[in-house]
C-alpha cells in the first residue's frame, strides 16, 4: 500500500537556519500520527512541506504517492489545519460551510451540516466570535468535510481548556474512523498523543529522533537500573538512549528490537512519556544520531 508520507534525506533551510535536516519517514496509511517535540523542534516545517505550503530545499517528500499538493486532486485529498485553526472573523458559520462546498469538488454538505448542530454552533454566527475552541471545531470540520484521505493538523488542541480539548480529540477520532482516513497532529500534550495516536514521531534539534508504532516502540524500550557506572558495556543489539546518573545509582534508556539479551541489572517497561524524553534529552545533549540511524528507527 502507498506510505501515507514518505521522505528522503529531506530538509528545510530557511536562510542560514535549518529547520529541518535529512529526514526520512515512511508512514503506513491509516494511522494517527502524533509529531512530538521542543519548541522550534521543526514540526511545523515538516507539516508544511507535507501540504504543500513550502519546498523542500534538500531531498523528497510525497504524499499519498504523490509530490505535495501537485494538483487539485491531491489538494482534494489532504485536509490541513494550521496551528492558530485560521476562520474568516467576519463569515458567519453558515457562510464557511458554502465557501467549502464551492472550493472542495468531494464536500460532504450532510456530514457538516450534522457535525455543525452536534457540536451546537450556530450558523448565524460570525466566526470572529467563536471562543478558541468553536474555532477550532469549525476548523475540523471544514477539514473533514472536504472528504480527504489525509488530516494534517498543527496543534490542533494546544488554546483549548481541558475540556474542549478532550471534545475535539474525540472528534478527530471520530472523523478519522468515519472516512477511514489518516491523520498526522503535532502537539506539545504528550498525554493528548497517547491518547489518540498510534504512530509516533519524536523531532528534535531539526532531525528525526525515532519513529515507528507507538506498540513497537514500547516493545523495544526498556529501563535498566544498577549501581552507580555499571552501563560502560551493553550487550550487543542494546543500544544506549539516555544514561541519569545519580547518588544512588544509574539508570539507562535503551533501545533493542529483538529478544533483550540477558543483563545484570534491573530491566523495567518504560511509559511513552519517558520514551519521547529521552530521545528529547539525547538530541540536546548532542549526541546527534546519524542519518543512517534515523533511517533505521521507521522499522
Ligand atoms: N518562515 C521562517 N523563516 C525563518 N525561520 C523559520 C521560519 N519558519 C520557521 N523557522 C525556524 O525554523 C525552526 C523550526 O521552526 P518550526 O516552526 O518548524 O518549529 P516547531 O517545532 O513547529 O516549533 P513550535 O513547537 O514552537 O511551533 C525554528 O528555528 C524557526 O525559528
Amino acid at each position: 500500500m502507498t506510505p501515507v508520507l514518505e521522505a528522503h534525506g529531506l530538509g528545510k533551510r530557511y536562510g542560514r537556519r535549518q529547520a529541518l535536516t535529512d529526514c526520512h519517514l515512511n508512514i503506513p496509511q491509516g494511522r494517527v500520527v502524533g509529531l512530538v517535540g521542543p519548541n522550534g523542534a521543526g514540526k511545523s516545517t515538516l507539516l508544511q512541506l507535507a501540504c504543500g505550503l513550502i519546498a523542500p530545499t534538500e531531498g523528497t517528500i510525497s504524499v499519498l504517492g504523490a509530490r505535495p499538493a501537485a494538483d487539485a486532486a491531491h489538494l482534494a485529498k489532504v485536509g490541513f489545519v494550521a496551528q492558530d485553526t485560521p476562520v474568516y472573523a467576519g463569515l458567519s458559520v453558515a457562510e464557511h460551510l458554502r465557501m467549502g462546498a464551492k472550493l472542495n469538488p468531494s464536500w460532504d454538505a450532510p456530514l457538516a451540516k450534522r457535525r455543525i448542530a452536534q457540536i451546537g454552533l450556530d450558523p448565524r454566527q460570525k466566526a470572529g466570535r467563536l471562543s478558541g475552541g468553536q474555532r477550532a471545531q469549525l476548523a475540523l470540520t471544514i477539514a473533514a468535510a472536504k472528504r480527504p484521505e489525509l488530516l494534517i493538523f498543527d496543534e490542533p488542541a494546544a488554546a483549548l481548556d481541558p475540556l474542549a480539548r478532550h471534545a475535539f480529540l474525540e472528534n478527530l477520532m471520530e472523523f478519522v474512523a468515519d472516512l477511514g482516513a489518516s491523520a498526522i497532529l503535532s502537539s506539545h500534550l504528550l498525554g493528548d498523543v497517547e491518547r489518540v495516536c498510534d504512530y509516533l514521531i519524536v523531532l528534535s534539534e531539526s532531525r528525526v529522533q525515532v519513529a515507528g508504532t507507538v506498540q513497537d516502540l514500547l516493545a523495544a524500550h526498556y529501563r535498566f537500573t544498577g549501581s552507580r557506572g555499571d552501563f560502560t558495556s551493553l550487550p550487543p543489539g542494546v543500544e544506549a538512549i539516555e544514561t541519569d546518573n545519580t547518588l544512588s545509582g544509574s539508570a539507562v534508556i535503551v533501545r533493542a528490537d529483538g529478544p533483550l539479551p540477558p543483563v545484570g541489572w534491573n530491566v523495567e517497561k518504560i511509559e511513552l512519556e519517558e520514551l519521547v524524553l529521552a530521545y528529547m534529552t539525547r538530541a540536546n545533549s548532542g549526541s546527534v544520531r546519524p542519518a543512517s540511524m534515523a533511517s533505521e528507527a521507521q522499522r
